[in-house]
């Protein structure tokens, strides 16, 4: 059998991470479309500022390493902006 280096082996670990993000990740788009079919029945806008703020907030605190915090706050605040693109996205659909 062909020799598994450390290198295959990390990447192999970062493949199966990958995998689970991805499904969290569309599990977490179709809640999203959830709260903004909500939004659009109530008319509210697709910003809001404090729920955002209060994310990071909570990502941060759960963060047990604080040299990963601030990488791991900076996706967070990526993944929130593609939510509110999506939630664009939604919105010009109908
Ligand atoms: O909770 C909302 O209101 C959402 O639209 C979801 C979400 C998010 O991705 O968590 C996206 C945009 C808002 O600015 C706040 C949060």
């Amino acid at each position: 059998m062909i020799l598994m280096t450390e290198l295959d082996q990390a990447r192999q670990e970062i493949n199966r991470i990958n995998q689970q993000l991805v499904k969290l990740l569309e599990q977490r788009f179709t809640a999203v479309t959830k709260v903004n079919n909500y939004k659009v029945a109530h008319q509210l806008p697709i910003l809001d500022q404090q729920r955002e703020q209060a994310i990071l907030n909570k990502v941060t605190a759960e963060t047990s390493d604080p040299a990963k915090a601030p990488f791991i706050a900076a996706i967070f605040k990526d993944i929130m902006k593609q939510s509110r693109q999506y939630e664009q996205a939604l919105r010009k659909e109908d």
